[in-house]
Parts: C-alpha cells; structure tokens; sequence
C-alpha cells in the first residue's frame, strides 16, 4: 500500500491497528527477576511512523519483542489488527543494530532468507524462486545496492550491511517494520543517507513503523510520533506528534521547527540519562 492510497483500517470505528492495553511485562518469576514495562498503553494507526526513546534499560527492545509475538506479557493486552498477539508474527519484519548477515551467504542470498523460512512462502520457494530473486534484486536496487548482489557481508561497509538487513527485514513484505537501533553503529553521514532511504521505503509500502533509537533528531526526522518511555518500569511518559512536511530533506534538521521537537523530547527524559553535548541518550 502506497502512502498516496488511504489505510484500510482493521475496525471501521477506527480501532488503532496496534494497541497496548495496560501492558506490563516481568522477566523471571514474580517477586525476583526483572520487571520491564509496567502498565504500558499505547496506540498505533495503520501506516504510522512511530519512535520509541527513554533512558538505557527501559524496556523498548522488550517493547518490540512483544509486538512481534516473540515474548508474551505478564498482563495486559497486546493487540495487532484487531487480534491479541500469543505467538511470532510473520506479518512482522526487524532490524537490528548488529545486521545479523550470514556471512557464508551473499547480499542476495541473505535478502531471500525470509522467502525460504516464512510460509506462505516457504511453501513455493522452489517453484518461485526466480519470481523471488527478482524481487530481491529490485529491493537491493532501490537502497542503491545494485552490483552488490554477490557481495558477502564481510566485503560490505557497514552502511551496506545495514541496506541489505532492511531489505531482508521487507523483502516478504510485512504489515510492520520493527527497528531496534538500526543505524546505532553507524557514522553521522551513513547514518543521514540510511534514514532518507527508509523515509523512501516507508513512503513507497506504506508499512507500519516502529524504531527504537536514542537519537533524538533521527526520532523527528522518520516519525510521526514519538513516545518517550520512562525509566524502568517502562512506560509512555509522553508523546510527541512530528506535524513536518514529507519527504523530510536534510535541510529541514537546521530549522527551528525540528529542533524545537527536539528539545520539547530532551525536557521529557531525564538529564541523567542524556549524553553530554550530544543529541543521544
Ligand atoms: N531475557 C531477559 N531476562 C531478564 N532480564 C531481561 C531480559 N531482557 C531484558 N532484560 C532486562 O529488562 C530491562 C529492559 O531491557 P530492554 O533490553 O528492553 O531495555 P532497552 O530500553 O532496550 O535498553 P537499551 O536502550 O540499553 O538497549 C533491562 O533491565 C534488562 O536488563
């Protein structure tokens, strides 16, 4: 679905496509262990861009886990289109920090691994596969990876590793992209072309977003909301709707607009958790 093209939503009484309700999450048994989230709500639409920033140790990774179906809560609901979410979803793409390319297989190869795996495209992948690879090589082509299909990771910049994990993570074209710090390991330049050419991604499909950073600017620039969780127990301790014209351009980070969204997040997360001078967590 094109971002030109209206949502369809899961609830003609537009129900949010995802829902939190009172969310709370405890890793080990109850009274020890950890606990993660507490009494964490939120909503999301269909085809949102949100971002998710709070101190070390929050609970967003855990937050992404248990939209993907991969953790369950302790309590509350998690809900996706309208169904409560108790096991791994495929209709969920991720990326991480770390690309996680195998290195035994190409740029290519790497890409099609969620064909090979996820049903209901596992089922077809022989008689489909040259269907596949085409696909595979348009989506290098649109991060800019065209001649870099043979490549292993360990021949790519980390840049390119990113490229190639983005692709991996849409290439079996998922509802949701969850995106835990992608670009965290990334140089300030790689870092400013990775985010255009997600911002193109996300415009193009329409997918519904969902990045975990602790890289305020790169918070407003992709989203169109951002939470900031709070210290752990994690949960929503505020809000921020980024009204910004897209496609957001690189120009648009020097306005007063931007940085005043900005600086209303920084207000919100404690001065501890801040890195001196800088714009992260
Ligand atoms: N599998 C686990 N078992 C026990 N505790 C865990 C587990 N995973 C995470 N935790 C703990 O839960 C809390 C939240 O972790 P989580 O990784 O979600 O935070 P985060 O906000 O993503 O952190 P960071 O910003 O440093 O990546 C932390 O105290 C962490 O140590």
């Amino acid at each position: 679905m094109s971002k030109n093209q209206s949502a369809t939503p899961s609830d003609p009484v537009s129900a949010p496509f995802i829902h939190l309700n009172d969310v709370s999450l405890r890793y080990g048994e109850s009274g020890e262990g950890v606990e993660a989230l507490k009494r964490l709500s939120l909503n999301i639409s269909r085809g949102e861009f949100t971002a998710v920033v709070g101190p070390s140790g929050c609970g967003k990774s855990t937050l992404m886990r248990l939209l993907s179906g991969l953790t369950p809560c302790s309590s509350g609901k998690v809900c996706i289109d309208g169904k409560q979410v108790n096991q791994p979803l495929k209709t969920v793409g991720m990326a991480f920090q770390n690309s996680a390319l195998l290195p035994w297989r190409t740029a290519l190869e790497n890409v099609l691994l969620p064909l090979e795996v996820v049903e209901p495209y596992r089922r077809d992948f022989r008689r489909d596969k040259a269907r596949f690879v085409e696909r595979a090589r348009a989506l290098l082509a649109r991060v800019g990876l065209s001649g870099a299909e043979d490549l292993y990771g360990w021949e790519l910049s980390g840049g390119m590793q990113q490229r190639v994990s983005l692709c991996r993570a849409l290439v079996h074209e998922p509802e949701i992209l969850l995106l835990d710090e992608p670009f965290g390991a990334l140089d300030a330049f790689t870092r400013e072309e990775l985010w255009d050419i997600l911002q193109q991604l996300w415009l193009d499909r329409g997918f519904t977003a969902m990045l975990v950073t602790h890289d305020l600017p790169e918070a407003v620039y992709l989203a169109d909301s951002v939470h900031v969780i709070s210290e752990r127990p994690g949960y929503v301790v505020h809000t921020s709707h980024i009204d910004l014209p897209r496609p957001r351009t690189p120009e648009l980070c020097f306005t007063t607009q931007f940085t005043d969204y900005v600086h209303e997040l920084r207000t919100h997360i404690q001065r501890k958790t801040l890195a001196v001078g800088g714009a992260g967590l």
